[in-house]
């Protein structure tokens, strides 16, 4: 059993390199940016007003002035003030030429067409040309597109992208004891929940997930499954991927020429877990116990499609302090289902962690009440309560 890095570094070393394609900025959500973006205009364009007021010359404060115009958003005044002059503006609106400041007009009595300023402490309230960025300012490739850096390109001008084609993810359940929910379950029957599960996890790394149907326990229909997948980018199978008789996952993939990257490693849960290449494709062989899938999905998977849209897809660790003590680790890297407590300050204000009494590889309702996986490196001494940890979030998925 080789160790969960070095299977890591072994996974990842097989992701091609990200294919480029070009969409609509209102396409480009959450998807990484492969080239970079250059901004086609300075903003502001022009020095701005912050505030709704009057434009004028610092030195002609406090006043009396002589209001001699308007500027609003989208429409200038192009004059230039002269001493004594002010013009009123409104937020957004080119500031006058000759203008070093505005005047909020809470701070301003108006006659008429004059005005007096009753309280001029305060900034300019204005925003200098280029304030946010310069024309040809960057953003790099190999960022993730989210709403704040949307905007940022609809602002540089710019309207469509090149963003890192989405690797299609075909998964395949299989067992002869599985069916959908919402049926009725026969003896022996139980529901297929792993699915949903793989397919999430796909997604919110940025895959298009194919769920596929559930193939059963002979050759045959997983060799039809894993044809039915073959033009996938990565086939995910759950379940049969042990040793029993009826875990046809080597067998069969090694009858079909699969080169096996690795099968089984030191990690728990998760250990049959098998990854290589089958045809085209990326093929990941993920145990069937529904938090072994999970775990591994998380682990290997998302990495793996981040990797493939040209992310480094490194796990993203943080630090607990640990609730309870714990007894020395097994030769197998843990990932333990633990609850979190932010309100509760550790060690240096950090959450406490404290794994869950029941640590069964197949409980859904465990890990559905965890926010976190608590990481234990093989052989890992006992811990006392206090000690900080590492783990990983459960909440950002992403
Ligand atoms: N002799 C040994 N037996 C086992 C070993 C071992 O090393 N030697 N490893 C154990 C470990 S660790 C794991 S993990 C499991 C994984 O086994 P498989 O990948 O072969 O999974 P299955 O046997 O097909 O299923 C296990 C379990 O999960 C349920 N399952 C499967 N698919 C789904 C699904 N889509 N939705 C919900 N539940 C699913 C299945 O019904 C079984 O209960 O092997 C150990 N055995
Ligand atoms: O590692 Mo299995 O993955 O114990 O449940």
């Amino acid at each position: 059993m080789i160790p969960v890095d070095e299977a890591l570094a072994r996974t990842l070393a097989l992701a091609p390199a990200p294919i480029p394609e070009e969409v609509l900025l209102a396409e480009a959500n959450g998807r990484v940016l492969l080239a970079p973006v250059a901004a086609r205009l300075t903003q502001p364009p022009f020095d701005a007003a912050s505030m709704d007021g009057y434009a004028l010359r610092s030195a002609d404060l406090p006043g009396p002035l002589t209001v001699v115009g308007e500027a609003a958003a989208g429409r200038e005044w192009d004059g230039e003030i002269a001493p004594g002059q002010a013009v009123r503006i409104f937020t957004g609106a080119p500031v006058p030429d000759g203008c070093d400041r505005v005047v909020m007009q809470e701070n301003v009595t108006r006659e008429g067409e004059r005005i007096a300023v009753t309280d001029a402490s305060g900034g300019s309230n204005i925003r200098p040309r280029g304030n946010d960025f310069s024309e040809g300012s960057v953003i790099d490739a190999g960022r993730r597109l989210g709403p704040a850096e949307l905007a940022l390109i609809a602002a540089m001008n710019v309207p469509r992208v090149t963003v890192a084609r989405r690797p299609v993810v075909a998964i395949l359940p299989g067992g002869d004891e599985l069916v959908p929910p919402g049926t009725n379950p026969g003896a022996g029957q139980i529901i297929n929940s792993n699915d949903i599960a793989i397919a999430a996890i796909a997604a919110a790394a940025g895959a298009l997930p194919r769920i596929l149907p559930i193939t059963r326990d002979t050759a045959e229909s997983l060799r039809a499954g894993l044809e039915a997948a073959a033009d996938a980018d990565i086939i995910v199978t759950i379940g049969g991927a042990s040793v029993g008789d009826h875990d046809l996952i080597a067998p069969v993939t090694e009858a079909m020429g699969m080169e096996r990257a690795f099968w089984k490693l030191a990690m728990r849960p998760g250990k049959p877990l098998v990854v290589g290449r089958l045809g085209n494709a990326l093929m990941l062989g993920l145990p069937g116990n529904p938090i072994s899938a999970m775990v591994s999905a998380l682990l290997f998977l998302r990495p793996l499609i981040e990797r493939m849209q040209g992310l480094p897809g490194t796990q993203r660790l943080h630090h607990a302090t640990l609730g309870c003590d714990l007894p020395p680790e097994g030769p197998r890297q843990h990932y333990l289902r633990a609850r979190l407590n932010e309100g509760a300050a550790g060690d240096r204000g950090l959450p406490v962690i404290t794994p869950d009494d029941n640590q069964d590889s197949a409980s859904l309702s465990v890990m559905a009440a965890a926010g976190a996986l608590l990481v234990r490196p093989a052989h890992d001494p006992a811990r006392r309560a206090g000690e900080v940890m590492d783990y990983l979030s459960l909440r950002d998925w992403t």
